[in-house]
């Protein structure tokens, strides 16, 4: 088998595609896994299986995807409700919270997310967790001119905090919003909706990564003897 996490996010991408209804609303994440979605959901359209949809990117990236694989996009202007959404994680506990951002697109991906009535997180088994941080540091967009306040004001809530800086780029990451982009450790996250809530509530803080109370449905992408299969929780 080649790459065995790239089938798993393939396979876990189809699934979610198989999701998509015809007339529907579909918020379009970000990251790798969902690019395997978007490309499935074009697929779908280009054989005629659904029509008739509209996709709301959260990224540049998604709306990169989305032209290429040919599913028309809106903007939440023109709209009042989003069917459904299909996004990726970092992590995913085993009561759905999440932990998002690695494509530092966390801000844009929590509005589209939130406001879908069904949302749909793939990812393959290796973001699951027990516990929220056990592997990844919870990303937080900041506007730039407060980038050392909100450093300070993280680490008196426990975490270290790590400026994100660019692969490829000389510099921090500047997200699609132009604002600098947080990584932070914490031991220990006993509450993420607290944690949630506090990160949100320090000045200059544009939204952290913590996703809570969001997902009806996790497919994971797993390999089972050898054989790629996708579950759901
Ligand atoms: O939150 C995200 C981007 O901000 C991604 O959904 C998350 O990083 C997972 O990405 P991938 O599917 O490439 O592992």
């Amino acid at each position: 088998m080649s790459d065995p996490v790239k089938v798993m996010k393939q396979e876990v991408g189809k699934a979610a595609a198989q999701r998509v209804e015809s007339g529907m609303i579909v918020g379009l994440g970000t990251g790798s896994t969902t690019a395997y979605a978007i490309e499935f959901i074009g697929d779908r359209l280009k054989k005629g299986e659904i029509s008739n949809i509209v996709g709301v990117p959260t990224s540049f990236q998604a709306e990169v995807l989305a032209k290429q694989y040919g599913i028309p996009l809106t903007t939440l202007d023109a709209i009042d409700h989003i069917d459904v959404a299909i996004d990726g994680a970092d992590e995913v506990d085993p009561q759905k919270n999440l932990i998002k951002g690695g494509g530092a697109a966390h801000t844009r991906e929590k509005v589209v997310d939130y406001l879908a009535k069904t949302f749909i997180v793939v990812v393959d088994e290796g973001k699951l967790v027990d516990k929220l941080g056990s592997t990844f540091k919870v990303p937080v967009e900041v506007i730039p001119m407060a980038i050392s306040p909100v450093m300070r004001a993280l680490e008196a809530l426990g975490g270290q905090p790590e400026l994100r800086m660019g692969i490829k780029k000389a510099g921090p990451v500047v997200t699609d919003q132009g604002n600098l982009v947080v990584d932070v450790k914490f031991n220990d996250i006993p509450n993420p909706v607290e944690l949630e809530q506090k990160i949100n509530n320090i000045p200059g803080v544009l939204e952290n990564g913590v996703f809570v109370n969001c997902v009806n449905t996790v497919l994971v992408g797993e390999i089972k003897d050898g054989q790629p299969s996708v579950r759901e929780f």
